[in-house]
């Protein structure tokens, strides 16, 4: 397992800074910047969470880190401090094998730490070894499971609040609607004065002034302070030329007003166009500041806004855990809480122990603690059951809707809500090391390091600015040196400042955004935000995961041809085998199979015994192989019997034990090679049986009973209609398709060829751990890769695609996955996929030229500025102008996809 920039030599640490005042991708990268020259540091920094995460050694204080963040422009301030000790309190979740999925499901199944028993020995596996876990305490890496609570053996990492996502962004967005809507109202009738010589009533300037400074001082004021922050760090950005703009042309109004002449009453002043003519009165030009300001404002409330919407996953995701929880301490007769003292060899409570309970916080919980979990109340942290029983809903993690039994042993998942029995648990990983804030992390990962669009602005905005800015210094000297007075000087080169702030800049991203999302949730496509676009634009390769996305993901098992019981030993009289022909399409010219004579629907023989036994375990899992198999079983023997120590194996198959007709037998249902893994015999009609239905494109799986493989059931799914176009649609867009499954390389094959994907760009048989690092290897070949998934096996996967390229969501799938995608797709189908790529494009075009349309007024304005032909209100109005023609472009995309 890979370590999230944990060190293991002695003297590093791991620090977290909350880092203030980052507002883009290039403050990301300067902190990260300072941050790693540092020797030995290795610092990781995350917008969306305002956070920082550095490694650290001995030599390096946490001043130092401080005083680093200070260099950047930033504060900081230190949040905790861990120390490398016991990696899986800092594990990179997405490195495990286990899948977001798998990890966030491991409620009673098998968890990071991997429950390893054979199909034939799950009973007691559990408590077995949770004690040997005792022994090898919390170094495990990933499977803390059965560490006991000694002093020693928990990690204790330092206390951290819990993030607060995007807090500041709400304070921001409130602060900026707040300054906007009283701009806004006062610079309507500074314009509509300023502009109408009819409306200027005796004194009007003074009423106008009043109304436009507060506008320029306190409504400006995000500018002014954002640019003096800049200018103290030798860096001009937009806000420079926004905050000089607005002083100069309030500046100059105001002295025109006192000392100009154009504070005399009676007066009156028209729009003029230019300087010149405004004759030997001094012009004043407190519109253009308000109107500027306004303007601005409105863009980066909307900035501010979609950048708190952006942190909407992470946040969803941290507020699912426990805030409080029931902490029990066990005492001895002898008084001691010791853990040997309390708890027996097996890791139970001894009998003579006696409870007391407390509420804390979860914050308080260390690793090896105990508490308890009422029915009803959501599990604090992960851990192991050691005391009662209980069935455990973990939906809000995996998706998995059906609760799942846990009992004295088993591996319980904090956030997930325990819904029957009361548990007591003692925890195995706390804070950073939880499942959940794995998948946080996972989630936090995959949208850090993306280049937000807005960096194009930024790229430009760091020469435009201070080339801006010498312009209007070399025109406001050049018309002095030309013997001009003071006043058309000075005016030439305001209005220079005045129409080269991009003030459409603010309106060019989000009203694009806005109005291209808008579309895209209209034809079933979630974009979650303006990275996600940028990346479309580079995607050359499009990892489809099989089952669910390339096809229905709704498999069904046809008893009649589809099920084949080639050995029953042990449960029930032994039945010939006989498979039909699986080359032959026609199902109905199968002569001989192993049920001719079964009576339907109630089944009965060798078949139903399998059937009986194979449905039973499928039952309790969400699988779609596994819902196949139980809907025919029930369909045809009738009512199911019980399952006892289910166990799902993620990408495997199933286990647990089922009684029929007075005997317990051992149940496993799953792929055969992970039978037999296990020590399942197979026997060759089993092999042969698996062949011939995976020769069709069916699932084979096989049922284990007792050791045993005795029947081969060949499920089956359906292309989705849509699927072969949008697949060839993709590759009219240069994007090359990549089909990844979990499923048998034949059934793989069979599908790609029905959609016309190249056996070469099959990727078959991978694990859901391994999925990702499909991912990673296709990244590595320096593609920008795309995956489509449902999140049920691939969250990891869809994941790491969003690290350099994009996931794409099913709606059909898990919350977690939905959350953590750049796009869902809420139509399940491929081509919403080719939508969305093209919705994106499309968007990500129309940003680019409402860039250029933006800039390029300013561009052309500056020099008629510069030449003394426009006044400041014209640049206004040019400005305007600008700001139309970008919203209408936006438009355009009411029409997209
Ligand atoms: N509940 C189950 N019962 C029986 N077999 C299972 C079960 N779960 C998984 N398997 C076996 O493991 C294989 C891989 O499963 P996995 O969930 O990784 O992929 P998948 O659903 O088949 O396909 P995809 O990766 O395209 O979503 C399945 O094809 C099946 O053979």
């Amino acid at each position: 397992m890979a370590s999230f920039g944990v060190a293991d030599a002695t003297g590093e640490r791991v620090v977290d800074l909350s880092v203030q005042g980052m507002t883009c991708a290039s403050c990301v990268a300067r902190v990260e910047k300072k941050l790693n020259k540092l020797d030995g540091v290795d610092a990781s920094v995350n917008l969306a969470t305002e956070s920082a995460r550095v490694t650290a050694p001995a030599s390096v204080s946490d001043d130092d880190l401080l005083g680093a963040v200070a260099r950047a422009g930033y504060s900081a301030t230190v949040t905790g401090t861990s120390q490398p000790e016991g990696a899986d309190v800092l594990v990179d979740p997405t490195a495990s094998d286990t899948s977001a999925g798998s990890a966030a499901g491991s409620g009673s199944s098998e968890g990071p730490g991997g429950r390893t028993e054979g199909v034939a020995g799950t009973a007691g596996a559990g408590t077995a070894q949770s004690a040997a876990g005792a022994e090898r305490g919390t170094s495990e890496a990933g499977g803390s499971r059965g560490a006991a609570p000694r002093a020693e053996a928990a990690p204790t990492p330092a206390r951290k609040p819990a993030p607060r996502i995007g807090e500041s962004q709400i304070a921001r967005a409130a602060d900026l609607k707040h300054r906007l809507i009283v701009s806004l109202i006062l610079s309507v009738p500074v314009m509509v004065i300023s502009m109408a010589p009819a409306l200027q009533f005796y004194g009007w300037q003074w009423a106008v002034a009043a109304m436009a400074l507060p506008v320029a001082t306190w409504g400006a004021w995000p500018f002014h302070k954002a640019a003096w922050g800049a200018i103290k760090h030798g860096a001009f950005t937009m806000d420079t030329l926004v905050s000089m703009g607005v002083i100069a042309a309030t500046g100059w109004s105001l002295w025109a007003l006192i000392w100009g002449g154009a504070g005399e009453l009676g007066m009156r002043m028209s729009m003029e166009l230019m300087p010149r003519s405004s004759g030997h009165m001094a012009h004043m030009y407190f519109e253009s500041a308000a109107w500027v300001t306004t303007f601005l404002l409105a863009g980066r409330f909307a900035e501010a806004r979609a950048k708190y919407r952006s942190g909407d996953a992470l946040r969803a995701l941290l507020e699912l855990g426990a805030k409080e929880v029931t902490v029990v301490t066990l005492t001895s007769p002898s008084g001691s809480t010791d853990a040997v003292d309390v708890l027996d060899d097996e890791g139970a409570p001894r009998a003579d122990a006696v409870r007391s309970e407390r509420r804390a916080p979860v914050d308080e919980l260390r690793a090896g603690d105990l508490f308890s979990v009422r029915p009803g109340e959501k599990i604090a942290t992960d851990g192991v059951v050691i005391e009662g029983s209980s069935a455990v809903d973990a939906s809000m993690l995996t998706g998995e809707s059906v609760p799942v039994d846990v009992a004295v042993g088993d591996e319980v998942t904090g956030a997930t809500v325990n819904t029957s029995g009361s548990l007591l648990v003692r925890a195995t990983r706390v804070g950073e090391g939880t499942t959940l804030a794995r998948i946080g992390k996972m989630v936090t990962a995959a949208q850090a390091g993306k280049a937000p669009v807005q960096r194009l602005a930024d790229r430009i905005s760091g020469v435009f600015v201070p080339t801006v800015i010498g312009l209007a210094v070399l025109t406001f000297l050049g018309w002095l040196a030309l013997g001009h007075p003071l006043q058309h000087a000075f005016m030439a080169g305001v209005a220079v400042l005045v129409i080269a702030c991009p003030c459409a800049l603010g309106l060019a991203t989000p009203t694009a955004l806005l109005v291209g999302s808008g579309r895209a949730a209209q034809l079933g496509v979630v974009i979650k935000g303006p990275e996600v676009l940028e990346s479309t634009r580079a995607l050359d390769t499009i990892v489809l995961d099989k089952t669910g996305t390339i096809t229905e993901g709704r498999m069904s098992l046809d008893v009649e041809h589809d099920v084949a019981v080639v050995e029953a030993a042990g449960v029930g009289s032994p039945a010939s085998a006989t498979i039909r022909d699986p080359r032959s399409s026609d199902r109905s010219r199968q002569a001989h199979h192993a049920f001719d004579e079964a009576p339907n629907p109630v089944l009965s023989g060798p078949t139903a015994t399998a059937l009986a036994l194979a449905g039973a375990v499928e039952h309790a899992s969400e699988h779609p192989v596994a819902q196949a198999i139980a809907v025919s079983a029930r369909d045809n023997v009738g009512e199911l019997p019980q399952v006892a120590d289910f166990s799902n194996h993620e990408g495997r198959g199933v286990s647990g034990r089922v009684e029929l007709d007075g005997t317990v037998h051992e149940v496993a249902v799953g792929r055969p090679t992970w039978l037999a893994e296990q020590g399942v015999s197979v026997p060759d009609a089993i092999t042969t049986a698996v062949d011939d239905a995976q020769v069709t494109g069916a699932t084979a799986v096989v049922l284990a009973v007792d050791g045993a493989a005795t029947a081969v059931l060949a499920v089956r799914d359906t292309v989705r209609e849509s699927s072969k176009a949008a697949i060839g649609q993709l590759r009219e867009m240069g994007i090359r398709p990549v089909l990844l499954t979990g499923d048998n390389a034949r059934a793989a094959q069979h599908v790609a060829d029905e959609v016309g994907i190249p056996a070469q760009d099959v990727r078959a048989e991978v694990l859901p751990g391994d999925k990702r690092d499909v991912v990673t290897e296709l990244q590595s070949q320096g593609h920008d890769v795309g995956m489509v998934g449902d999140g049920v096996n691939d969250a990891a996967a869809l994941a790491q695609a969003g690290t350099q390229g994009l996931g794409f969501a099913m709606g059909s799938g898990t919350d977690v996955a939905i959350e953590a995608a750049d796009i869902t797709l809420v139509r399940a189908d491929l081509d919403a996929a080719v939508t969305a790529i093209r919705i994106s494009r499309q968007t990500l075009r129309i940003i680019k030229q409402n860039l250029f349309w933006a800039f390029i007024y300013n561009v052309l304005g500056i020099p008629l500025a510069a030449l003394g032909l426009l006044n400041p209100m014209i640049a206004g109005g040019a400005m305007a102008c600008s700001s139309v023609i970008v919203v209408t472009n936006s438009l355009r995309l009411r029409r997209a996809g």
